[in-house]
């Protein structure tokens, strides 16, 4: 009896090494089959080795050691970094590569509903919907350049006093409700002012909800887990609930209105119309989930979301940039005193640039694009998931691996650019001075899941930028000095490219 069950054991025993053996092996084979990569250390994986404020530098430093496709351990999860156009483009038009990473903390924020965490059937019936209602009520067009031009006034009547008044200007501030105003106009049907006490709420509470965010329970298992609990988890909910009222709140009222309203059949005014008359359509035939109220109201917060900073980070970068380097403003100013000079009997005022000027303003567009790639406003690009075991160029690409474009490395090679590090408006211009975009300018991604707003925000950041340098000359205010210039244009990495705090000095030029 005793032997029988020593031998048991010896057998149990025998049976877990061989596990352990077999586990050990396994993971080298699929180690060897992943791109090459850097080895880092248990649990943390590389992350020790990446320098937080500017992680875009350490990657860069990897992708010439490595290649353009690369793994690193990045806490509980292996990453693959794509730091080619060519791999990006490869990559993200096939679906496997177009999941979005787990996560229980997101999965209870978005219960599954909204566009940026979703995937699959319902994430492409989220997105096409509202881009075709988007596209339909003047997304990218006519209506939004209405709405952007009634912004840039309020805009300018503030900047005007500010300039009598020698006071500085800290442009952010000007900028971010000026295009939230434009995004919650096509999304909810009206625009907010400061004197709304719930909508100062909603900005507080999304400004604190921005810094609050953390990746960290996407990559560590462990942390996703417990994370819930935590006391930034319940402060992340507080906020989350407030916006999330404020816009329920909105949805409802759209209802209320479009209830009302006769015929029963008339065109939706905003997204939140169209997502009401479809709820009605599809409840009707029995569908209460496509359209339910959680999905109206994430569908919204995600444009605000996905819409507000990234756009009005770029026209700060775009101000800053031209205080920085005055020569290349003088130049932008140049081209357009001489649209306006050669277009005097336009029935347009003739101050204000219109996107009809667009194809007119070569050295404007450059200017812009160079700024684009300099900044690299989402210099590692948004992590997609792979959904199930792949390859690409030969590699294992594991399912639930993150994958990373490095669009400031596509932004940096010396392959595509002739001066990556400078500011050099001349890589979007041919011989003749005329705007040539370049494909490898990729700061709204590419491929299947690609910034749903990219038209928006080109428009925005057009129309506001050629009609501030129109009327303005910027400067530097006191609190930087053009010797700190390099220091200044770096900015931080969190989740989009930031530049330090400044202010800018505006003074009319007529
Ligand atoms: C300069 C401004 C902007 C930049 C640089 C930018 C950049 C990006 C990037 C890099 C992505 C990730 C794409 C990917 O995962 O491969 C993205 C996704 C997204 N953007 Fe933008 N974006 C901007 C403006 C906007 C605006 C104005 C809106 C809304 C009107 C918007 C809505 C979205 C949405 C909904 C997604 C998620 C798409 C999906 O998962 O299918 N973005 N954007």
């Amino acid at each position: 009896m005793i032997e029988e069950q020593n031998l048991l054991i010896k057998l149990i025993i025998l049976a877990i090494v061989c596990y352990i053996v077999w586990s050990i092996v396994g993971a080298f084979r699929r180690r060897a089959r992943l791109p090459p990569g850097p080895v880092g250390v248990p649990l943390l994986g590389y992350l020790p080795w990446i320098d937080r404020a500017n992680s875009h530098r350490t990657f860069c430093d990897l992708a010439n050691r490595y290649g353009d496709i690369f793994s690193i351990r990045m806490g509980g999860r292996t990453v693959i970094a794509l730091a080619s156009y060519e791999l990006i483009k490869e990559a993200f038009g096939q679906p496997v590569f177009s999941g979005r990473l787990p996560s229980r903390f997101v999965r209870r924020m978005t219960r599954g509903c909204g566009i940026l965490f979703t995937e699959g059937e319902k994430w492409s019936h989220q997105r096409n919907f509202s881009l075709r209602y988007l596209k339909s009520i003047g997304f990218a067009r006519s209506e939004s350049a209405r709405q952007i031009s009634d912004e840039l006034a309020g805009m300018m009547v503030k900047l005007d006093s500010m300039a009598a008044a020698g006071q500085p200007v800290t442009t952010i501030d000007l900028l971010t409700p000026a295009v939230n105003s434009v995004i919650s106009k096509l999304t909810l049907g009206k625009v907010y002012r400061d004197d709304d006490e719930n909508y100062r709420d909603y900005l507080k509470a999304f400004d604190e909800y921005t810094k609050l965010m953390n990746p960290l329970p996407m990559l560590f298992p462990f942390i996703d887990y417990i994370f819930h609990w935590t006391k930034t988890a319940k402060e992340i909910q507080t906020r989350f609930d407030i916006m999330f009222q404020f816009v329920q709140g909105e949805v409802l009222k759209r209802r209320q209105l479009l209830n009302c309203q006769q015929p029963k059949s008339s065109p939706a005014e905003c997204l939140t119309d169209a997502y009401n008359l479809a709820k009605v359509q599809a409840e009707s035939a029995g569908d209460f989930e496509t359209y339910s109220d959680f999905q109206i109201v994430r569908v919204c917060m995600e444009l605000f979301f996905g819409g507000t900073a990234t756009t009005a980070r770029s026209l700060e970068w775009l101000l800053l940039y031209m205080a920085a380097y005055p020569d290349e403003q003088s130049k932008v100013q140049q081209e357009l005193d001489q649209l306006i000079h050669r277009n005097p009997d336009t029935n347009k005022s003739a101050e204000e640039i219109c996107l009809d000027d667009r194809d007119s303003l070569h050295y404007t567009q450059a200017v812009i694009d160079e700024c684009y790639r300099r900044v690299s406003l989402s210099s590692n690009g948004t992590f997609h998931r792979a959904t199930r075991d792949a390859e690409l160029r030969g590699y294992l690409i594991p399912k639930d691996a993150a994958l990373m474009p490095l669009a400031y490395a596509v932004h940096h090679s010396e392959r595509h650019w002739s001066h990556p590090q400078g500011f050099y408006p001349g890589h979007f211009l041919d011989n003749d001075g005329r705007y040539q975009p370049s494909r490898y300018l990729i700061p709204f991604m590419i491929g299947r899941r690609a910034c749903l707003g990219e038209g928006l925000a080109r428009q925005e950041i057009f129309l506001i930028f050629a009609n501030l340098m129109r009327r303005y000359r910027v400067e530097l205010g006191s609190d930087c000095c053009y010797g700190d210039r390099e220091k200044l244009l770096e900015g931080r990495l969190s989740l989009i490219r930031v530049p330090e705090k400044h202010t800018l000095r505006f003074s009319r030029r007529f």
